[in-house]
């Protein structure tokens, strides 16, 4: 069942620019977002990247009616999110890592208790979803903290606690793991995944760090200049791309460049030996190989981050 469509969209915007050599402005029409097509289904994990100023936030506030199109058409679970802003409130959740939807000065409990009262849900529901958020995203301790006393991961469950209470069928996600130490964001993560296996909460995703993709989205939805330039999976976008990661090798000693199959040597550096191979090889031969051959001290892999896989996707040509 199709929970999300978009057809022909297009958000334009005026802005005012100073002109070359002189100091007057003119007014010059932003393109923000132009001819974006794209289907999700109930249940779907998308993530929705591009690099910055792509038009992603435009596209999110569209579809929660924070915003109106300049043309085309949105649908979301049967609503136009524009006109139909109050009504859709109901059957969606938003998060914005960056902002709280909390209430600062109040504790956890207060935010949870006037969402209630805002969205109206049954009180029973209400203590029901509370009550397993509280318990699956660790939140029970700090519900008499005033949120501004959280540190970011706590506040961050706070806010995905909030933004589901009332039971939304869509949840949308604005870098939500960013700033976050790598367990908070592993756990995280693992909330998100369960939220859609036992709830099929569909899932809509905008963020830079790739392994959020990686470990929640079978779908990329990748944005440029205001366009789509991919709809497919992760593993079929490093493939077009070519994009690599990078085991960085800290040997015992000084030698030449590492010749093993499967990896290339790009630079060295002392004991320091960069390889890069590709991003959706196994890194797990490789380092067995390493270490059978070689005397090392350290390692460790960097991933790939979003701007590189989708500069490279312009480099190459379009397959098929
Ligand atoms: N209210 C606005 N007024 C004028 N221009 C805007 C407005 N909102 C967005 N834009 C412009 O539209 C384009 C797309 O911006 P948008 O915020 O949607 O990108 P984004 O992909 O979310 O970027 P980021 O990753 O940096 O958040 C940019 O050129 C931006 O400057």
């Amino acid at each position: 069942m199709t929970l999300i469509q978009v057809t022909d969209l297009r958000r334009t915007f005026e802005v005012r620019r100073k002109e070359e050599g002189s100091r007057r402005r003119h007014r010059v029409e932003v393109e923000a977002v132009r001819d974006l097509t794209f289907e999700i289904a109930a249940g779907e994990m998308v993530g929705y990247i591009g690099p910055n100023g792509a038009g992603k936030s435009t596209t999110i506030k569209m579809l929660t009616g924070i915003l109106v199109p300049t043309s085309g058409h949105i649908r979301v679970a049967g609503v136009d999110p524009s006109r139909n802003r109050t009504a859709l409130a109901r059957r969606i959740g938003v998060v914005f890592g960056q902002r709280t939807s909390l209430w600062w000065d109040l504790p956890l409990r207060d935010s949870f208790d006037l969402l209630q009262k805002i969205y109206r849900t049954d009180p029973a529901r209400h203590r029901a979803n509370l009550a397993e958020f509280l318990e699956l995203l660790d939140l029970g301790e700090l519900l008499d903290t005033p949120v501004r006393q959280l540190s970011l991961g706590q506040r961050m469950r706070g806010d995905i606690a909030a933004a589901l209470l009332h039971d939304p069928e869509i949840l949308y996600l604005d870098e939500p793991t960013i700033g976050l130490d790598v367990i908070s964001k592993g756990r995280l993560r693992e909330f998100l995944r369960s939220l859609n296996r036992e709830r099929d909460t569909t899932l809509m995703l905008t963020t830079h760090d790739l392994q959020d993709i990686e470990a929640l989205c079978d779908r990329v939805i990748v944005i440029d200049h205001g366009t789509q330039v991919y709809d497919g999976t992760l593993a079929g976008l490093h493939e077009r791309g070519g994009s690599t990661r990078t085991l960085v090798v800290d040997l015992v000693d000084e030698v030449a460049p590492i010749l093993i199959a499967g990896a290339e040597t790009r630079r060295v550096e002392g004991p320091r030996q960069w390889l890069s191979f590709p991003a959706d090889a196994s890194a797990a031969p490789l380092v067995a190989a390493l270490a059978s051959s070689y005397d090392v001290a350290d390692l460790s892999i960097q991933e790939p981050d979003i701007e590189d896989v989708i500069r490279e996707l312009y480099s190459r040509p379009p397959a098929g």
